[in-house]
C-alpha cells in the first residue's frame, strides 16, 4: 500500500499532507499512467500526482450538455498503433471503423467540390496543384526514409533540413496554389501549426515515425482515414482508456495536485504538489517539454534540456462540434470529412457514435483560425463553426440540437496541442535533451516518443519505455 498523506491529530486529513515512494510520476496522461502501470507491475511504491481533477490530459470526453460526450481531444487511432490498441484491449474498450463511407468534400476559392478517397491519392484532394503535389509529397517521403526515427538529429542532411521551415522547403519544391494550400493543410492537420512555423527537420522526423520497428512511416499512414491514424475510433469515446485505466491505480493518483517544485538532494528526490509533498528516488516527468517548463527544478537543470523545454511550443488546436437528429450528410452521399481554406475549420469528421443513431460532425480548429477566436463570446464561436459546417455540407448543417467547443491552447496544463513541435535549429541543438534523464528525472511524454510521437500511440510507448528506465535505475 502507498502512503497518500499524513493524518492530523483530529484523525483528519494534514493540509499538506507527505508521502514518500519509491517513483513519483507526474502528470496523469496516457503516458504518466502507463509509467505508473508498469512501475507497480515491476514491483515498485508509485504516486502519480495530477494537476487537473480527471485522468486523461489531452485524452477528454467533452460533455455536450446532456449527459453524453464526444472526444474533445484525441480520438483516433490506425494500423501500426500497436501499443495504445493494446491498452484498450487490454481495458476493454471496443474499437469501431471511423465512418468512411462516400466522398469527401474540398473546398477552395469558395469553390465546393467532392471526391472519393479510394483512388491513387487516398485522402489528398484531387486539386489541379496536385500535379506538382505528388512529386512533392514523393520527394518528402524519401527524405523521411533518411531520418533515423526518434533521433532526427542524425539524419545525413540534419544541418540542412533543420534549418529551414517546413514554409521554405514547400516553396521551394511545388509551384502550384493548390499544391501548396495542401501542403499546408497536411502540416495544419497533422500538427495545428503553420507550416513557417515548424522545422523541416521535424515534419521528416513525425513522417518516419509514423509506423512501428516492422513499417516504416509514410505520409499516407499520417494522413488517411482508411489505412491510416484516422482508421479507428473507440466505442464510448477515447477517454474511456485512460479514464479505466486510471481506476486501476486507484488512490495511487491524486487529483488536483499541480507540482510546483522537483527538489534533488543527494539520493532524495521531493516533490512538491499543492496539498502535498512527496519524497522518492526517481520521479517521471510525463508531458510535453513547455508544459515540463512551469515546474521549477532544483538544482537548475542541465542547459541542454532546460532551454529545449524553452523552444518546443505547442500547436493551436481546438474541436467544434454540432449534433444532429440524424448524420444527414451521409443521406448525402458524404463521408462527414472535408478539407477548407477558408473558414473557422479546416478540416471535418463524423464523429457519430457507432450506431449513427444521432448525427455529430466534428471541426478542427487549427492554428491562426483559433487565434482569431480569442476573445469572441460562446455565441461567436458557435456562429462560425455553424457557416463552415454549412458551406461544406448545407444548410442542414445551420440548426443542430446542441454544440459544443473544446480549445487547447489556453489550457493551463496542456498549453495547446496536439503535440509539442521543433522551429528550425531545436532537434539539432537540442534534441537529445527530449529523453536524456537529469540525474534522478526521467522524461515521458509523446513527444519524447520514437514512434508515433504526436499520438496516444507515442504517449503510451513513452511511458513503457520510461518505465524500463527507471526500474533499471532504482
Ligand atoms: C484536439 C486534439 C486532438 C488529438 N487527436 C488525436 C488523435 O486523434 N489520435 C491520437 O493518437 N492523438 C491525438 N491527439 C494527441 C494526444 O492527445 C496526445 O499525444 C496524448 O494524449 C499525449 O499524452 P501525454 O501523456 O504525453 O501528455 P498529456 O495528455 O498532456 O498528459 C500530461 C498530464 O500532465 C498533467 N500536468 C501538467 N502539468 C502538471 C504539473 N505541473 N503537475 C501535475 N500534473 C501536470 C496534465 O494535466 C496532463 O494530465 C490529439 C490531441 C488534441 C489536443
Amino acid at each position: 500500500a502507498v502512503p497518500t498523506g499524513a493524518t492530523s491529530p483530529s484523525g483528519l486529513p494534514a493540509r499538506e499532507a507527505s508521502a514518500s515512494v519509491d517513483v513519483v510520476v507526474v502528470g496523469g496522461g496516457l503516458s504518466g499512467l502507463t509509467a505508473a502501470r508498469d512501475l507497480i507491475a515491476a514491483g515498485r511504491s508509485v504516486l502519480v500526482l495530477e494537476a487537473r481533477d480527471r485522468p486523461g490530459g489531452r485524452v477528454y470526453g467533452m460533455p455536450l450538455g446532456d449527459g453524453t460526450t464526444s472526444e474533445g481531444g484525441a480520438e483516433f487511432i490506425g494500423p501500426t498503433q500497436n501499443r495504445i490498441a493494446a491498452l484498450a484491449k487490454d481495458m476493454g474498450v471496443a474499437t469501431f471503423p471511423t465512418y468512411n463511407s462516400g466522398k469527401n468534400v474540398y473546398y477552395r476559392e469558395g469553390k465546393r467540390s467532392l471526391y472519393a478517397t479510394d483512388g491513387l491519392l487516398g485522402a489528398v484532394p484531387p486539386d489541379w496543384g496536385v500535379l506538382d503535389l505528388e512529386p512533392a509529397l514523393l520527394s518528402l517521403g524519401g527524405m523521411a526514409k533518411k531520418v533515423p526515427v526518434g533521433e532526427p538529429w542524425k539524419a545525413p542532411d540534419a544541418e540542412d533540413w533543420d534549418s529551414q521551415t517546413f514554409h521554405t522547403w514547400s516553396r521551394s519544391h511545388s509551384l502550384s496554389a493548390g499544391a501548396r494550400f495542401l501542403l499546408d493543410e497536411f502540416v495544419s492537420s497533422t500538427l495545428s501549426v503553420r507550416s513557417k512555423e515548424v522545422s523541416l527537420l521535424y515534419v521528416l522526423n513525425y513522417i518516419a515515425s509514423a509506423g512501428d520497428e516492422s513499417n516504416p512511416g509514410t505520409v499516407d499512414r499520417l494522413i488517411n482515414t482508411k489505412g491510416g491514424g484516422q482508421e479507428t475510433r473507440f466505442v464510448g469515446g477515447s477517454q474511456e482508456v485512460p479514464l479505466r485505466l486510471a481506476a486501476r491505480l486507484g488512490d495511487r493518483i491524486r487529483y488536483n495536485a499541480p507540482v510546483r517544485s522537483i527538489t534533488v538532494d543527494g539520493s532524495t528526490v521531493t516533490v512538491a504538489a499543492d496539498g502535498i509533498t512527496v519524497s522518492c528516488k526517481r520521479v517521471v516527468v510525463a508531458m510535453s517539454p513547455a508544459i515540463a517548463n512551469k515546474i521549477d527544478y532544483s538544482p537548475a537543470l542541465p542547459a541542454a534540456r532546460a532551454q529545449l523545454m524553452q523552444r518546443y511550443p505547442m500547436g493551436s488546436i481546438a474541436k467544434f462540434v454540432a449534433v444532429y437528429d440524424t448524420p444527414f450528410w451521409r443521406a448525402d452521399g458524404l463521408t462527414g470529412q472535408a478539407v477548407a481554406d477558408s473558414g473557422a475549420i479546416d478540416a471535418t469528421f463524423d464523429n457519430s457514435p457507432p450506431d449513427g443513431s444521432r448525427g455529430i460532425l466534428m471541426g478542427f480548429m487549427n492554428q491562426s483560425n483559433i487565434r482569431k477566436l480569442d476573445g469572441a463570446s460562446p455565441d461567436d464561436v458557435r456562429a462560425a463553426g455553424l457557416a463552415a459546417f454549412t458551406a461544406l455540407f448545407g444548410d442542414k448543417a445551420t440548426s443542430p440540437v446542441r454544440t459544443a467547443f473544446q480549445r487547447w491552447d489556453n489550457e493551463t496544463w496542456s498549453g495547446g496541442g496536439p503535440v509539442g513541435v521543433a522551429p528550425p535549429g531545436v532537434l539539432t541543438e537540442f534534441g537529445p535533451a527530449l529523453r536524456t534523464p537529469c540525474g534522478p528525472i526521467h522524461w515521458a511524454g509523446t513527444e519524447t516518443s520514437t514512434f508515433w510521437t504526436g499520438y496516444m500511440d507515442g504517449a503510451v510507448r513513452s511511458g513503457e519505455r520510461v518505465a524500463a528506465e527507471v526500474t533499471a535505475a532504482l
